[in-house]
């Protein structure tokens, strides 16, 4: 049972649901290949069906965890921290992203955008989802937009999206998992014929890291 209190401090953004917390490779997108500690904070009503963190939806079944304790952690492994989830715009990132950059962190998030845009970003991935689109205020501020590939339809939602975000932000394809070996070949004949976008694979997985 979570107290009055607690959940008062969750709503502040003092405390958040700690799913998990990992030191390991960035695996997809433009920091690909580069270390960095991954906090996983849980509670996502996006409702990806091919979603691969599916544990991490019902927030109530993470702890509530002191965001002093998550910066402690983090700061102590590495100086590029990941915030992901669940979709962690579900809550507010004014205090963690605050506190990360007083210790000098480069704060990256994988974020659909789905919700109210907070905290301070050294870089916004969005990953938008057909089923809650992205906030307006987002579009703009996205460094890359990583549009995951599960069928024919995705490349349009691509395209679609692409057109909201600015002239610098960097455009990936990702194959979706179960589908990779299918869609593959579609994206690389894409990424041919139109060339602003690139290629983005889960790495990690083939790497069998976290
Ligand atoms: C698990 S999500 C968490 C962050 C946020 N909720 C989001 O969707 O961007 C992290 C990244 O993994 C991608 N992703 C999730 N499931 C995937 C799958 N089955 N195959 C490929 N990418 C996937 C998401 O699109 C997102 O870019
Ligand atoms: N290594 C690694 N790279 C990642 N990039 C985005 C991830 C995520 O789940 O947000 C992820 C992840 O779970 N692991
Ligand atoms: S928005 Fe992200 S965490 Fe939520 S269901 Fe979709 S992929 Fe999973
Ligand atoms: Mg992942």
């Amino acid at each position: 049972m979570i107290t009055e209190d607690t959940r008062r401090l969750v709503d502040e953004g003092i405390m958040l649901p700690l799913m998990e917390e990992f030191y390991t490779i960035q695996g997809e997108g433009f920091h690909k290949g580069t270390a960095a500690y991954f906090i996983r904070i849980g509670g996502c009503d996006v409702g990806c069906h091919w979603c691969d963190v599916k544990e991490s939806w019902d927030a109530g079944l993470h702890p509530p965890t002191h965001i002093g304790k998550i910066i402690e952690n983090a700061t102590a492994y590495s100086d590029t921290v990941v915030v992901t989830g669940g979709e962690p715009l579900t809550w507010d990132m004014t205090q963690l992203t605050q506190g990360l950059k007083n210790k000098g962190s480069k704060i990256h998030i994988e974020t659909s955008g789905a919700y109210k845009l907070s905290g301070q970003w050294d870089w916004i991935c969005l990953s938008p989802k057909k089923k809650k689109l992205p906030t307006d205020e987002i579009y703009p501020l996205a460094n890359e937009l990583k549009m995951i590939i599960f069928n024919k339809h995705d490349f349009k939602f691509a395209e679609e999206q692409a057109a909201k975000v600015s002239e610098d932000c960097i455009l990936y394809l990702q194959p979706e998992w179960s589908k990779r070996d299918k869609m593959m070949p579609l994206i690389v004949d894409y990424v041919m014929k139109n060339p602003k976008w690139k290629v983005s694979l889960q790495t990690h997985k083939y790497l069998n890291i976290p």
